[in-house]
């Protein structure tokens, strides 16, 4: 059996479940609602993807499934893992079997080491490989993300690689203790364009053989299809869409999703989508005079944590109920929307 096979061939079996999770944050100035009751699951082998503008609870929510922050309710479990009660000396168990990579690979690598030296560590720390062993693993794992020819690339330092190689480099150090889990949160936001894609296939191609799954938090819905078998949107902290990632773009019910769709321009694979209108009919939503979030307060009164829906102040089809109370998310096990006026 070949090194790699050694590192990689672990059957997961790791669920991420997410069940009503509620983060509140309290200063003195003002209270803010997080993440409002999120749930949602992860399989082994998954990709699911969360998407949402800035302030929309992702990166709390990735602080929370990495156990650095603890819901104010709910629950989050890894397979036996209950990561909301986690104490500080089981933390650093926990994260061999959760692994993040960030948005900027340059700031969350450590400038004085050396590639080589990077991947090693996880190795030794983790799985307590001795230095010959984890040298050697090291190096498969180098062509795995192909970081090659490895000789060249073993003793060069963060600065002295691009952005697509030190991203590589931090995907390395991730599966290098054969997580259940990868948290990516926008990895690749900071790239350049032409080596975005080639990075998400990367990330793709590692979970169909490793069996991890993956968190992919983007404020890209495209990106999203590229390559996330689910998704889940996020808007101020609720969810408001959820389900297969070609269901819920081919046929965004949420106005909010098709504001999303709408926003970027597509430079993924794929058709374009079209939005369903309440009429039935096909065309794309105008939402270009829509103002932007926070801009105005429907009647002066409603934001996040009041009583009605979350999106009112921004939505186009607000009507009486949607100042009243909080939809539901509700639909098929493939696609569920949180809406008084849309359905799935
Ligand atoms: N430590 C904190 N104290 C107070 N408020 C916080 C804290 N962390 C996050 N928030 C607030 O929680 C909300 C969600 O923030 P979060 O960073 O999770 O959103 P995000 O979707 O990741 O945004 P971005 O893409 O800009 O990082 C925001 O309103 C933010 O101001």
């Amino acid at each position: 059996m070949k090194l790699d096979e050694q590192t990689f061939s672990s059957h997961k079996t790791a669920m991420l479940t997410l069940k009503e999770v509620t983060k509140v944050f309290k200063n003195r100035a003002r209270t803010t609602v997080a993440l409002h009751r999120v749930t949602f699951t992860v399989a082994p082998g998954r990709i699911v993807a969360l998407v949402g503008e800035s302030g929309s609870g992702k990166t709390t929510l990735a602080r929370i499934v990495t156990g650095i922050e603890k819901p104010t309710e709910g629950s989050v479990t890894l397979g036996e893992w209950q990561v909301d009660r986690l104490r500080s000396s089981q933390l650093r168990v926990y994260r061999r079997y959760v692994q993040m990579v960030f948005q900027d690979p340059f700031s969350s690598l450590n400038p004085h080491n050396t590639v080589l030296q990077t991947i090693v560590r996880p190795l030794m720390n983790h799985l307590h490989l001795n230095v010959k062993q984890a040298r050697l693993q090291a190096l498969e794992i180098m062509n795995t993300v192909r970081l090659t020819p490895t000789d060249q690339f073993a003793h060069k330092k963060p600065h002295q690689l691009s952005g697509g190689q030190r991203q590589r480099l931090v995907i390395a150090r991730a599966i290098a203790p054969n997580p259940e889990l990868i948290v990516a949160d926008e990895p690749v936001s900071m790239l350049d364009v032409s080596i975005r894609a080639d990075i998400l296939e990367l990330i793709d191609q590692l979970r169909k053989r490793t069996g991890m799954s993956v968190l992919y938090i983007t404020h890209d819905l495209y990106s999203a299809r590229a390559m996330a078998d689910e998704v889940v949107v996020l808007y101020k902290g609720h969810v408001v869409e959820r389900g297969n990632i070609e269901e819920v773009i081919s046929h965004a019910q949420h106005p909010y999703t098709q504001l999303l769709l709408q926003a970027i321009p597509n430079p993924w694979k794929k058709r374009q989508p079209t939005a369903h209108r309440v009429d039935g009919s096909e065309s794309a939503p105008h939402f270009a005079e829509i103002p932007a979030k926070d801009e105005i307060t429907l009647y002066g009164r409603l934001h996040a944590g009041d009583k009605g829906c979350p999106f009112a102040a921004r939505c186009e089809l607000v009507s009486g109920e949607c100042l009243q109370a909080k939809p539901s998310l509700k639909g098929t096990e493939v696609h569920q929307v949180s809406c008084w006026n849309r359905q799935v």
